[in-house]
């Protein structure tokens, strides 16, 4: 007999809202900020379940709901209190690949197994950010790089944590499946996450250019993959747009997502500074060009990843593409012409230049 599980998976007062808001759970642009406030502070615990249960995983795989409330909380309590790569992020991009397997191009294109191994490793792939880079934590000589060898540091720490907290009973979702299931989803979920690091950025956009221009679909344009390679590479491809959606979603939303990433790579560069360390550019706060950044993280990285994605899955990605197009223009806009209003030195922040300092940091 164990205590009654909240029927949103999380106690919270605000449940009428919250529900409301978890059943456009399906839809783009879905305000993590908002989820983060009405579920207690729950957002990773609330969006994972509200898409396991979506998706039928707690009854195809005899998922205990306990277990599975169990497994996300302790989950989401290992994601750090850093500005950007916090349970809000986790929670983000996990809803964000829920939308993209929904393309129809997709249509019944990737089993349940494979699925489920998409969610899960998009809700743990940043468990336990400390908020810095790859690089810095192998510049510190940090017992992370000394442990993975320099080699993705990070996300080889993500997927430990991730999978050593399945150990315990009362934790371990998988208990009913069989060994090769395990075994299937343990070494996607492995491929999965280690793609999200940026440094394999190149060679999976190279990889997804080849398929695209190989594309064979069914008659109801439907992607047709047939070896783990084709499938796997697909799925690496999703979490990484998930991981890189930011810049396409609503302004409102993408703004407060920028400044987060501002905070937490200049707080790496005031480290940096104390450590007597070279400063990288991008961490140094005395240097900020916000927009700068910006227009350069969509011209060079963003735009052409999700222009190919949506060459695969065309027209799904269609309205995708548009937003984040409008939203490099806006950026460019604020880039080429100073503020219009003098005084208002933060330029990053909403279109009613709001100041950065009231925008809130976890
Ligand atoms: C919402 O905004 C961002 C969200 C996530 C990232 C993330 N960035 N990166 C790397 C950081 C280094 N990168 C580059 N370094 C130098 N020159 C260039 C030129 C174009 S990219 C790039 C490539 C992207 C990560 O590894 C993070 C972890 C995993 C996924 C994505 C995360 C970057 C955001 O804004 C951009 C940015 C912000 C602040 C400073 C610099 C940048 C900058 F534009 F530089 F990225
Ligand atoms: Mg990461
Ligand atoms: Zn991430």
């Amino acid at each position: 007999t164990k205590t009654p599980i909240p029927e949103l998976g999380v106690d919270t007062p605000h449940t009428e809202e919250l529900r409301s808001l978890l059943e456009r759970v399906n839809d783009w642009g879905l305000d993590t900020f908002r989820i983060e406030d009405l579920s207690g502070q729950r957002p990773l615990t609330a969006i994972t379940y509200k898409i396991f249960q979506e998706r039928q995983l707690l009854n195809t795989y005899a998922i205990e709901p306990h277990t599975l409330i169990s497994y996300l909380l302790t989950l989401e309590d290992h994601y750090q209190q850093v500005p950007y790569h916090n349970k809000a992020h986790g929670a983000d991009v996990c809803q964000s690949m829920h939308v993209l397997l929904n393309a129809s191009a997709l249509d019944g294109v990737f089993t349940e197994l494979e699925v489920m191994s998409a969610i899960f490793a998009s809700a743990v792939h940043d468990v336990d950010h400390p908020g810095v880079t790859n690089q810095f934590l192998i510049n510190t000589k940090s017992d992370l790089a000394i442990m993975y060898n320099d080699e993705s540091v990070l996300e080889n720490h993500h997927l430990a944590v991730a999978f050593k907290l399945l150990q315990a009973n009362e934790r371990n979702i998988f208990a009913h499946l069989t060994a090769k299931q395990i075994k299937t989803l343990r070494k996607m979920v492995i491929d999965m996450v280690l793609a999200t690091d940026m440094s394999k950025h190149m060679q999976l956009l190279a990889d997804l250019k080849t398929m695209v221009e190989s594309k064979k679909v069914t008659g109801n344009n439907i992607i047709m993959l047939e070896s783990y390679d084709d499938r796997i590479q697909v799925l690496q491809n999703m979490i990484h747009c998930a991981d890189l959606s930011n810049p396409t979603k609503p302004l409102d939303i993408y703004i407060k997502w920028t400044d987060r990433i501002m905070e937490e790579f200049w707080r790496q560069g005031d480290k940096e500074r104390d450590l007597g360390l070279e400063v990288s550019p991008m961490c140094d706060r005395r240097v900020a060009s916000v927009e700068k950044h910006q227009v350069g993280f969509i011209e060079f990285i963003v735009h052409p990843l999700w222009e190919t994605w949506a060459d695969l899955v065309y027209p799904d990605a269609s309205a995708i593409l548009e937003t984040l197009e409008q939203n490099r223009d806006w950026y460019q806009a604020r880039l080429s012409s100073p503020s219009s209003t003098p005084g208002t030195g933060n330029l990053s922040s909403s279109p009613t230049n709001t100041n950065i300092s009231s925008s809130q940091h976890q």
